[in-house]
């Protein structure tokens, strides 16, 4: 199948500089063949919204992009190298430069918001003082507006709040890319709409790129420069959201219904 391309936000020029290059990708499980000749490009600044249905191969997309699957066939190079050729260093490298926001959020329990935050901070950066600990966690609270809540303990947290400390945490480690998995699942409609606010906004002032996974369609018109949708393990089309919104293919419909 081909893939058809509506000219997107997206200039030239971005396209180029791509971050992520995803080509030819297939990915099977025994007979479950999820992704089949998948391939994308994600360019400088750019935030990438992929759309597709529960089971579609999202998850497993993203995990390709951070090395915790090997595609069976095809490539995905992150800044220009192959994960799979990637060794454990190398990997952990590339995981403090492409930050995940996981859709449960995976705070440590046990641990206060500012402890997780300096772990993370720890982990990938070795030789940081405590001075530009201390400066950087304050940096990543007063980013997510959520300063005073450095001693609280994640459970003390609300379902939005920890989203943002979730948030935090990753952009501690200033990625270059952030990878959304399902932003705004489970929170109040108002309380989603600030965190597409916040990632639009935190986007914009260190200027990352962005995997965004989503169904939310209000996240993903506020968010996405591009649209992408995931349809039999191909990428069925990219466009705008107000191509796609205006689609008349019934494959595309669904999704704006
Ligand atoms: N480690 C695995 N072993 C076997 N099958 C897997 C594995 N990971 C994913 N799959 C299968 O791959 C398919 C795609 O799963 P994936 O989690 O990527 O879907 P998704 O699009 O993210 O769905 P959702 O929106 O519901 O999260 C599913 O059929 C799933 O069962």
């Amino acid at each position: 199948m081909e893939t058809t391309t509506y000219p997107s936000a997206v200039t030239e020029t971005q396209a180029e500089q791509a971050l992520i290059e995803i080509s030819h990708v297939f990915k099977s499980f025994g007979d479950n063949k999820v992704l089949k000749d998948f391939s994308i490009t994600l360019g400088k600044e750019e935030n990438l919204v992929v759309l597709g249905k529960s089971g579609s191969g999202k998850s497993v997309l993203i995990k390709c992009i951070i090395g915790l699957l090997k595609p069976d066939k095809g490539t995905v190079k992150v800044f220009g190298d192959d994960v799979a050729q990637m060794d454990h260093q190398q990997l952990d490298r590339l995981r403090a430069r492409v930050g995940f926001l996981f859709q449960s959020n995976a705070l440590y329990d046990s641990m206060t918001v500012r402890e997780n935050l300096e772990f993370s901070l720890r982990r990938h950066w070795l030789e940081v003082t405590e001075a530009e600990v201390e400066d950087m966690v304050k940096e990543a609270l007063e980013n997510v507006g959520l300063a005073y809540t450095a001693q609280m303990m994640p459970a003390e947290l609300s379902g939005g709040m920890a989203k943002r400390i979730a948030l935090a945490r990753t952009m501690i480690l200033k990625p270059e890319i952030i990878l959304y998995d399902e932003p705004t699942s489970g929170l109040d409609p108002v309380t989603a709409r600030e965190i597409d606010e916040l990632i639009v906004k935190l986007q914009r002032k260190y200027h990352t790129s962005s995997i965004i996974i989503s169904h939310d369609m209000k996240c993903v018109k506020k968010t996405a420069d591009r649209v992408a949708l995931l349809l039999n393990g191909q990428c069925y089309i990219t466009g705008s959201y107000d191509e796609l919104e205006s689609a008349e293919d019934n494959n595309i419909k669904q999704f704006f219904e």
